[in-house]
């Protein structure tokens, strides 16, 4: 038996990795009208216009950290990331290419990786 989400009726089945379903929906509107797009509308304008999107949501993503509402937080992040994969789209990249970086990451303590790159660790700087 196949589970759809209730919150997200248009989903892919909620067993499958969201990820990359819309990996896949966001490859498929390099072909699609800008007006019927938002995501086309992005790739349209370029780097400059997916750029402007990601700066406001990351400054969203701040604003709502400041706050108690979590789910802000949770709403704001989302729009963030989307963005982000919008941007790795219009490279010819996916969330494939991010997580095999974090996967690369896994287990390394930031300090020691940017200890052992010269940096120092333990600042913050
Ligand atoms: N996941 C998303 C997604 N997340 C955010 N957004 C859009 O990103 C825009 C965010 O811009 P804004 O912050 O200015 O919007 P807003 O409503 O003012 O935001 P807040 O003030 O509420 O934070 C809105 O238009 C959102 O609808 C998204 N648009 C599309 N998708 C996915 O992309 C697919 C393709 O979408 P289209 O290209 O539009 O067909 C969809 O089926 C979804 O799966």
């Amino acid at each position: 038996m196949v589970c759809m989400s209730k919150s997200a009726p248009n989903s892919a089945p909620a067993d499958s990795d969201v990820f990359t379903a819309l990996d896949a929906a966001l490859a498929k509107r390099r072909m699609s009208d800008p007006a019927h797009s938002y995501t086309a509308s992005l790739y349209a304008g370029g780097v400059a216009a997916i750029s402007e999107k990601i700066d406001e949501e990351a400054a969203e993503v701040i604003e709502a950290a400041r706050g108690d509402d979590d789910s802000h937080v949770v709403h704001e992040v989302a729009d963030l990331w989307f963005h982000c994969m919008v941007l790795l789209q219009s490279r010819g990249l996916d969330s494939t290419a991010v997580r095999d970086e974090l996967a690369r990451r896994f287990g390394v303590s930031g300090h020691e990786e940017k200890a052992a790159r010269g940096g120092h660790g333990g600042d913050n700087a």
